[in-house]
């Protein structure tokens, strides 16, 4: 096997295997540079990427490779020639993970703890998900509270627990923190998390080796049985007669089951009734996008748990552009770590922003949004903000308003001279120009502008 071959399907896996971020962040910069008998030489652009995947991913890579090569090799990892170890910057605003007390806990999902029981049920989870370092927000407290209450007293109130929800949004999160904090109350308990996916699969080679009887006694033989991504059920005929006596046989033991999925059962297509009606059966639990506050309060958590020193503004600024996907949120988080760290510029709003991108979505807000906005923020009424009263506070929540409204909406400035009571043309430009100076020149106005900026966003996608 050539090295190139051998790197290709080693890559091949491990985007499999780990979070989109960490593989792009940490592996794809990575290249296979020599192979021999007993050693795989691997080279990263940099000191922080080599110490970063010596500590969380060698691991992981030995395995992928002895799988491929069908024999363990030793995993060496170098970096580009002129760099050195030693070249890492001790002032550095960031710690570099070396220096930062990272305990053993890597840096994205990958850890996987399996807890094999008597009948051979796997409950294969993720370390990092328990409910300890989930932040409860309005967006996520019902199915919060109903997973807690699955994993106290499983068989109970919510059986089936129907998780859903957008990508991204914490439901396998929760998933296994259920199975987690299951397992820490009764260390017996028999848990099996499975995606509907692995599950299928199983089918597959359960009948292709004809052992049925075995996988059905693996998954009717669980106290909790947790399926993730359930929606791909659809159309797959035989997994749903399976998943069908599956599902009776636990309920009918008491035994809990909990689905995830990104949309009720009843929009899941080419979904039997009969399973449909099942999963409504017990309690659909929605997740919803977090509001800023709840996408602030996760940045800083996971910064705490890693150690990490974020100033305000920047957990602000990274919370402001990721809206709707938690997963993008984190990645963003790690993309601006590495660059300053590898940078060694100061952790800053303007150096990180050129490496953030985030996804643009743009949703045209309605003028009313706008002033709806400013109106409840700086608490002045909608009469004055269209009226010509000159009192600074409002006036100021005036061209603050116009602003917003000129980046938020396709108006015109006449027409937006308009939607403040008929004002001047020249007036809303005037209001435009003075608040992006003020933006550039105070961090205050630029964090008060982001701020409305996502409350009027937030409402759009609401509308939408
Ligand atoms: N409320 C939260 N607090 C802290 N971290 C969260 C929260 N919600 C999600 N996350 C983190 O966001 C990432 C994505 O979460 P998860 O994989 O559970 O989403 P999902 O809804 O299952 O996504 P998908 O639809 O792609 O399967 C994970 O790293 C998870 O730990």
């Amino acid at each position: 096997m050539t090295l190139e071959n051998l790197w290709t399907q080693v890559l091949e896996r491990l985007q499999i295997q780990l979070s989109r971020p960490t593989f792009e962040t940490w592996i794809k910069t990575a290249v296979a540079e020599q192979l021999d008998d007993n050693c795989l030489v691997i080279r990263t652009p940099n000191p922080f990427a080599r110490n970063w995947l010596q500590k969380y991913y060698i691991k992981t890579i030995a395995e992928v490779v002895q799988e491929v090569v069908g024999h363990p090799i030793d995993i060496h990892i170098t970096i580009a020639q002129g760099d050195d170890a030693t070249t890492d910057n001790p002032d550095m605003f960031w710690p570099l993970p070396s220096q930062a007390n990272l305990s053993d806990a890597p840096p994205e999902p990958q850890a996987v703890a399996s807890t094999s029981s008597s009948n051979g049920a796997r409950s294969d989870l993720n370390s990092k998900y328990v409910f300890s370092r989930l932040v409860v927000g309005s967006n996520n407290r019902m199915a919060h509270a109903a997973s807690l209450a699955v994993a106290e007293s499983p068989g109970r109130e919510f059986n089936p627990l129907f998780l859903c929800g957008g990508v991204g949004l914490g439901k396998t999160h929760l998933m296994q923190a259920i199975g987690h904090y299951r397992l820490e109350i009764c260390s017996t308990s028999r848990i099996v998390y499975v995606s509907t996916e692995q599950f299928t699969n199983d089918l597959i080679t359960a009948i292709r080796k004809d052992s049925r009887q075995s996988f059905q006694e693996r998954y009717r033989a669980v106290d909790v049985l947790l399926v993730d991504d359930i929606q791909f059920i659809e159309g797959k005929e035989y997994t749903q007669e399976e998943f069908f006596h599956t599902f009776n046989t636990l309920h009918e033991t008491g035994k809990q089951v909990v689905l995830a999925s990104d949309r009720p059962p009843n929009q899941i297509p080419r979904l039997q009734e009969r399973l449909c009606s099942r999963f409504s059966m017990g309690l659909i639990a929605d997740i919803q996008p977090p509001d800023l506050e709840t996408r602030m309060a996760i940045l800083q958590k996971k910064a705490e748990y890693e150690n990490m020193r974020l100033p305000r503004e920047v957990i602000e600024y990274i919370a402001s552009s990721y809206t709707n996907n938690i997963r993008e949120l984190e990645g963003a988080l790690i993309r601006a770590v590495a660059y300053i760290s590898i940078s060694g510029l100061p952790m800053t709003v303007e150096n990180i922003s050129p490496v953030l991108n985030p996804p643009v979505e743009k949703v045209e807000a309605s003028p009313e949004a706008v002033i709806l906005a400013i109106a409840e923020t700086f608490d002045v009424s909608v009469d004055d903000l269209k009226g010509s009263s000159r009192r600074r506070e409002i006036s100021v929540a005036r061209q603050i308003g116009m602003y917003l409204m000129r980046h938020h909406t396709d108006l015109s400035l006449p027409k937006i001279g308009e939607e403040f009571g008929g004002k001047d043309h020249t007036t809303v430009m005037y209001s435009c120009d003075k608040i992006a100076q003020l933006k550039e020149n105070d961090p205050s106005m630029a964090q008060t502008l982001r701020q409305l900026g996502d409350r009027i966003n937030h409402a759009s996608q609401t509308r939408k």
